[in-house]
């Protein structure tokens, strides 16, 4: 798929009803995946995250995720990308993603995730969304990336991802984030 063919979407003038963020903390060759057990993507893996509350900003809004879904806190995040996605059946979605290699607690199951320390070479891609594995790799190996992804329910129709440097410039940013 091409940079715009065979998109429906007016990514210029796109707004995602959902501000939301996500977190990959990486620690001894395996990253912190959980099963998600409420919210959307319930049954899937995916990192913990959820969505951005009014007035928070969006490192404080993954922190918080942390805390209330695996009980732990991640120290000094770092963003890697943002991901735009286009949903033909649920609200669109615009999501930060985080970083960190620290972290202060035991990760715990909670009502909301069970914690999968997990390989890096045995990521469940086909646990996970599907748009994942055209990002998740390159980011994890270091790459800032920026997607945009169009799915028709669980299938990708559309997509686009960036990596590196140049694809920061293309990240929209947080409209909630408070001013620093
Ligand atoms: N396509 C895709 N790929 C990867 N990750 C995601 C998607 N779509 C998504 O929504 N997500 C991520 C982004 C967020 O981390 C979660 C969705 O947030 P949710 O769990 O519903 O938000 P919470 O605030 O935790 O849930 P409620 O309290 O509102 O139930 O999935």
């Amino acid at each position: 798929m091409s940079a715009q063919q065979g998109c429906s979407i007016d990514w210029k003038n796109w707004q995602a009803e959902i501000p939301a963020t996500l977190m990959f903390i990486v620690r001894d060759g395996q990253v912190l995946l959980i099963e998600k057990l409420t919210g959307i993507g319930q049954g899937k893996v995916n990192g913990p995250g959820g969505k951005i509350d009014p007035g928070e900003s969006a490192e404080q809004a993954v922190i918080r995720e942390c805390q209330e879904e695996l009980h732990i806190t991640p120290s000094n995040p770092v963003k890697m990308g943002e991901l735009h996605f286009a949903m033909s059946d649920i609200p669109d979605i615009h999501c930060h993603v985080y970083m960190a290699e620290e972290f202060e607690g035991e990760p715990t199951p909670t009502r909301e995730a069970n914690p999968l320390w997990t390989k890096l070479s045995e990521i469940p891609f086909e646990k996970m969304w599907a748009d994942d594995r055209f990002w998740l790799p390159q980011m994890l190996d270091g790459q800032k990336f920026n997607g945009r992804f169009e799915f028709d329910l669980e299938e990708i129709i559309w997509q686009d991802v960036q990596f590196g440097e140049d694809a920061c410039a293309l990240w929209l940013g947080c409209p909630l984030e408070l001013a620093k």
